[in-house]
């Protein structure tokens, strides 16, 4: 056994259907006597009865959230929460709103209590993202983990099935990168293979039934280990392509993470032969290549497979390719200013949506 560090997430989580009803017990253990309940405007509704419910515990609700955390918004959340005298954020939604809340963290050290909607993992991680003049800056910095994290299966039965699948292959790209990180383990190939597992298995029973509160359970089961692993090991260049996209074009993150997973796989392919077998056998029997079965994941669940389904420009592709070689992240197979051609290969793919081999 090679030797390693195991950074793994201290967070405390609560799992299960009817978790929530526990939010009063876990802000206890914080500590917290006024959480600020954040959300976006499309969750307003949820966040406003979670305020009724705290009464007047509550310091108030924000629920200007949203996606890739604009630097202004985060300037909003911390004023409210410095004019609230909030001591605690409660992030009631998916990754947007759980950004928000590391943002406030970040410069306040509020602690965060996450309740997950989506699949997008944020509630595990130390990773915080936040955009200012079309370029997304992203870092880690423990202040910015939340502390506690309340999985609740219920919250999610009405999680659009389009955004179910692709939040699904947002979860599954953590996994698929950690298993070839630079400094992946063996406790984070474990998570990783059975997070792909876990979801991949989940989707095509949330496509017969979106509100299967066991199937929901399951995908948000693999939701946190995916989430777990991206919090343990570094990413690599499909999340460097991916938040070149998302921030600088404003293209939706979990939809760029289905179109651009199995592009980067394949880039990574001959780099990477263990991490390839981990996913093939994660995703079940079938002839094809790790990553044309995760295209042929997200294509037979009904997600887009090509950029410029999903608002991309192809006159952009150039500019992408420029972004994402400059401060590369690292890569098992090296890209940086002298890969650029190819890059902007693998961008052109994913524009047209080609299957890999
Ligand atoms: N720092 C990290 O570790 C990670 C950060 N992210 C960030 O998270 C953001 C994307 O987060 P996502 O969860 O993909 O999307 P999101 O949080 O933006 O939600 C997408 C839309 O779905 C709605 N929604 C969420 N949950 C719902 C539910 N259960 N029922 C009905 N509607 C619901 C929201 O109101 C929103 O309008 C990006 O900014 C991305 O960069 C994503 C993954 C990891
Ligand atoms: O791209 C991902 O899914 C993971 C990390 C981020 O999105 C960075 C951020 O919080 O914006």
């Amino acid at each position: 056994m090679k030797p390693f560090t195991w950074n793994g997430q201290p967070s405390r989580v609560v799992f299960g259907a009817g978790a929530l009803a526990h939010l009063e017990r876990e802000l206890d253990l914080l500590g917290a006597q006024r959480p600020l309940v954040l959300c976006t405007p499309g969750q307003a509704a949820q966040a406003h009865a979670l305020a009724q419910r705290l009464g007047p515990r509550c310091a108030g609700v924000f629920g200007q959230a949203v996606m890739h955390v604009p630097a202004a918004t985060a300037a909003a959340a911390r004023e409210a929460a410095a004019r609230l005298a909030a001591d605690c954020s409660i992030a009631l939604g998916g990754g947007s709103t759980t950004g928000l809340a590391k943002a406030v963290a970040l410069t306040t050290g509020l602690p965060i209590l996450a309740i997950p909607t989506t699949y997008a993992g944020s509630e595990m991680t130390p990773i915080y993202g936040i955009t200012e003049a079309g370029l997304k800056t992203t870092g880690r910095d423990a202040r910015v983990l939340p502390r506690t994290v309340i999985y609740d299966p219920e919250l999610s039965l009405d999680l659009p099935l389009a955004l179910s699948v692709t939040s699904a292959m947002n979860a599954i790209a953590h996994a698929v990168e950690g298993l070839y990180a630079q400094d992946g383990n063996p406790v984070t190939d474990l998570m990783a293979e059975e997070g792909i597992r876990a979801l991949a298995a989940a989707l095509p029973r949330l496509r017969a039934r979106p509100r299967d509160p066991d199937a929901r359970g399951d995908a948000l089961y693999g939701a946190w280990l995916c989430g777990s692993v991206l919090g343990s090991v570094g990413m690599a260049l499909h999340h460097k392509l991916c938040h070149t996209l998302g921030g600088s074009f404003d293209l939706p993150h979990a939809e760029v993470h289905t179109v651009v997973l199995p592009q980067a796989l394949a880039f990574n392919a001959p780099a990477v032969p263990e991490a390839l077998l981990r996913i093939r056998r994660a995703l079940g029997p079938g002839a094809a290549s790790a990553p044309a079965a995760l295209f042929d994941l997200a294509r037979d669940n009904g997600a887009p497979v090509a950029l410029r389904d999903i608002g991309m420009r192809e006159a952009d592709l150039d500019r992408a390719a420029e972004i994402a070689v400059t401060h590369p992240y690292w890569n098992p197979r090296p890209f940086s200013a002298a890969q650029r051609g190819e890059i902007r290969a693998l961008l052109q793919r994913a524009f047209e949506g080609t299957r890999p081999d």
